[in-house]
């Protein structure tokens, strides 16, 4: 919690405004910051200073690893967040590729499961992941990446999170996750959780241990219209200690997490936050 509020601080004592045409906004803005979270000791990075919504990131991590490309299949698992990206953004609603209302396109999870080969061959890259971990196998390519370029045209925006890199030293499981862009209110709050379980699941399916997850980005930045309730409301708050995440222990394969798996399957334990706070999103 205390490397999020550092963060925080260090755009608001050092950040630079940088108009995003996309939005039409400035964000106040800094190059790269380095994350960790400690999975091995369970210490679930749960933003405290405003309650967070643990849940709905998590279910947006099951849409990804399930291959999902439509808001309403990651409604179905218990989170909105996609709603206004697939439904509410010019570029995308005219974009032809796009099938029907709540279609994402070849976002995330489909190219996390169904990247497109040059002679049509469909390649599934977190099954080779968990193929080779489950082996204790670590080629030094255990990469599940999003960013495809030749198809950034297909999709309603390009994925902020958009590289998983496992690595094996021994019996203990570690993650480094790139993310080129962050908006470190609300997104952030989200993606520390899913760097988190991401690890936390692919050891439990994989039969290792949990190790460190490493979280590397690029730009962080804050929205103008949020800069006010993080420096004078969210700023203000001591953080209490860290909460541990619990995962049933049935999930076993990445089919219980295909097939089964709900929300109901992780639980919170020890948290402890301050009240809410409702930040502006921008499409
Ligand atoms: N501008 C922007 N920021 C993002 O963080 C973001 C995008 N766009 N587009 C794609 C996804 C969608 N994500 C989102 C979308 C909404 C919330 C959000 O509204 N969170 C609220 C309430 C969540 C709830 O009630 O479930 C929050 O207070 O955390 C968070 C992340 C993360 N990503
Ligand atoms: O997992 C996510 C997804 C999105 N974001 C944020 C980062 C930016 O504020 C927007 C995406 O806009 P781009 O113009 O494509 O950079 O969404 C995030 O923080 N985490």
């Amino acid at each position: 919690m205390k490397q999020y509020l550092a963060l925080c601080q260090r755009i608001i004592d050092e950040g630079h405004w940088v108009a995003n045409e996309r939005t039409g906004k400035r964000c106040l803005t800094v190059i790269n910051a380095d994350l960790s979270y400690d999975v091995a000791a369970n210490a679930f990075p749960l933003i405290t200073t405003r309650k967070s919504y643990w849940k709905a990131a998590i279910a947006e991590l099951l849409g990804y690893i399930r291959g999902y490309r439509n808001a309403a299949d990651f409604r179905a698992l218990g989170t909105k967040t996609w709603d206004a990206n697939a439904n509410d953004n010019a570029a995308w609603l005219a974009n032809p590729h796009r099938q029907g209302p709540d279609d994402m396109g070849r976002v995330y999870g489909v190219q996390g499961r169904a990247w497109a080969g040059p002679d049509g061959q469909v390649i599934d890259q977190l099954k080779k992941v968990v193929d080779d971990l489950s082996q204790g196998k670590d080629d030094r390519g255990e990469i599940i990446t999003f960013y495809n370029p030749g198809e950034f045209d297909r999709g309603c925006l390009r994925p902020c999170m958009h590289t998983h890199n496992f690595s094996l030293l021994g019996d203990t499981l570690y993650l480094t996750s790139y993310q080129r862009s962050c908006d470190v209110p609300l997104g952030l709050n989200f993606n520390q959780v899913q760097v988190f379980t991401f690890l936390a699941l692919m050891a439990q399916i994989c039969g290792l241990k949990p190790g460190k997850a490493y979280h590397k980005i690029v730009n962080a930045h804050i929205y103008e219209d949020q800069l006010a309730l993080m420096r004078d409301v969210q700023l203000k708050r001591e953080p209490f200690p860290s909460p541990r995440l619990l995962i049933n222990p049935k999930i076993q394969s990445l089919q219980d997490l295909e097939t089964w798996v709900t929300l109901d399957d992780f639980k919170v334990e020890g948290y402890q936050c301050h009240p809410a706070i409702q930040y502006p999103f921008s499409v």
